[in-house]
């Protein structure tokens, strides 16, 4: 599998790489760029079916999303590297920590679902939906889940990656997610863990993520208030110090 990544930082310096968002590609790491790239080599990747990477016909699992990391490493030669994802990138950031143990150095999971399975229906439901309609048809909603309404910044720029990313690969990935159970190797992860949740986060509500941290043998747990579920973009000033104090 092909996927595209952009670098940036020093050639020789720890590699940590960047898991996006449903329906995001690398570009959304913008506001993470300067803080890590100092002191890290950062690989910031769009998931298959996503951006500028390829377009496999789905449906997808998370075992292909996160075996095409295992692949991007292997592609890259590094041995090992730090892994931070939000939300679908949060979920492909414990499976490579359960199933790639030693390819992944300390591990920061975003706003990341991790029982999907339990209750499917919505996620095959959007599958179906943007396969017939386009990215398009999800996009406002989508908006008003990562956002909130007293949110600022000029969202354009967002919506313009929601509408760009390639119908089938947003599918095939809410097919991932409609079948994703990562609970059972919680408590076999060894990696260093962050988990971050928000108060307000109505894609990936909190009392979904804030178990995980009892379950997860020595995870740190932060949740980062009046923010909901693309806290990355919109609260930089608050997670750009979470994430380097934890990759340190
Ligand atoms: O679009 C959403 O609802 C947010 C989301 C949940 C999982 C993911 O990757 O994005």
């Amino acid at each position: 599998m092909r996927l595209n990544y952009e670098a940036t930082g020093p050639a020789d310096a720890p590699v940590v790489l960047l898991g996006s968002s449903l329906g995001a590609t690398q570009a959304m790491w913008a506001p993470q760029l300067d803080a890590l790239s100092k002191r890290y080599r950062v690989v910031a990747f769009d998931h298959r079916g996503h951006g500028k990477s390829e377009v496999p016909p789905g449906p997808y699992t998370i075992d292909d999303l996160g075996g095409d990391v295992v692949e991007l490493l292997d592609t890259l030669e590094v041995e090992q590297a730090s892994y931070v994802g939000i939300s679908l990138g949060g979920s492909v950031g414990l499976w490579l920590a359960q199933h790639a143990p030693e390819r992944i150095h300390r591990l920061v999971a975003i706003c990341p679902p991790s029982n999907t399975a339990a209750n499917p229906q919505p996620w095959i439901d959007r599958a179906a939906q943007v396969r017939a309609e386009g990215t398009q048809a999800v996009a406002d909603a989508t908006l008003g889940r990562w956002f909130l309404p007293d949110f600022e910044e000029d969202l354009e720029p967002v919506r313009r990656m929601l509408l760009d990313c390639p119908d089938e690969g947003y599918a095939a990935c809410c097919e991932a997610i409609s079948a994703l159970n990562l609970l059972p190797g919680l408590k076999d992860i060894t990696a260093p863990v962050l988990l971050i949740t928000t108060d307000s986060d109505q894609s990936v509500p909190p009392e979904t993520v804030v178990p995980l941290a009892s379950e997860i043998p020595g995870a740190h747990l932060e949740i980062v208030e009046k923010a909901a579920h693309l806290v990355t973009y919109s609260h930089p000033d608050v997670i750009n110090p979470l994430l380097l104090a934890h990759l340190a």
